[in-house]
């Protein structure tokens, strides 16, 4: 996905995501200095590739959500092509937290924000848990199990030492796995995960 094949709606959305990124990054610490220069490709593009994963998704969990990736993005896109999703983002961070609600109200986003620990939240019954950056797959796997629903998918972003991470998991878990190639950083993966349980 890029530029040419998005909304013009989405595409401003996108616009004014990017510059209150920016904006607030001055002040809080939502991405790091390094890929200030490239947000679109690094961020915005790449959190934009789990949005066509799973066709069906009324509740979209974004776990540790931090600046907004992949949950934001995911919202934006969802306000033009399913109005019905709702994202709710888990974020422990107070000041991020702050963040992710200006940017849900300025772009009239259909989405929540949670401000609390993963691991302290009810059940939250999601048909998609997302992650990007956020922990080892075991973790993510535990938090996956206590907020999908029994059909649900997780979607966890991975970079390029996905593989190890994956053989690792398998020592106390059991899953149904399709990795995606990542198109903005070859050697990393989207881990497209059902069916978990632990061994
Ligand atoms: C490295 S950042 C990644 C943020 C974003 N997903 C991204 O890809 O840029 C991890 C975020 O998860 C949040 N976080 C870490 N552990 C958490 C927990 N147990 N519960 C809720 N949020 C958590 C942190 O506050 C931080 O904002």
């Amino acid at each position: 996905m890029d530029a040419s094949t998005v909304s013009r709606e989405t595409m401003h959305a996108l616009q004014m995501y990017h510059d209150l990124l920016l904006k607030w990054n001055a002040r809080i610490n939502l991405i790091s200095k390094s890929s200030i220069e490239d947000v679109w490709s690094r961020h915005i593009w790449d959190s934009a590739q789990v949005v066509d994963c799973v066709a069906k998704a009324k509740t979209w969990v974004d776990l540790g959500s931090g600046g907004g990736m992949p949950g934001i993005v995911v919202a934006i896109f969802a306000k033009n092509i399913d109005p019905d999703r709702r994202v709710i983002l888990v974020e422990s961070d107070q000041r991020k937290a702050a963040f992710l609600r200006t940017v849900i109200r300025e772009l009239s986003l259909n989405a929540r924000v949670i401000v609390e620990r993963i691991e302290d939240v009810a059940p939250l019954r999601a048909d998609v848990v997302s992650a990007r950056a956020l922990a080892d797959l075991s973790v993510l796997l535990s938090f996956a199990q206590r907020h999908l629903s029994a059909q649900g998918t997780a979607l966890f972003m991975k970079g390029q030492s996905w593989e190890k991470e994956v053989s690792s998991a398998q020592e106390t878990w059991s899953f149904d796995l399709k990795a995606h190639r990542s198109k903005t950083s070859p050697a990393a993966a989207i881990l497209e995960i059902k069916e978990i349980q632990r061994v």
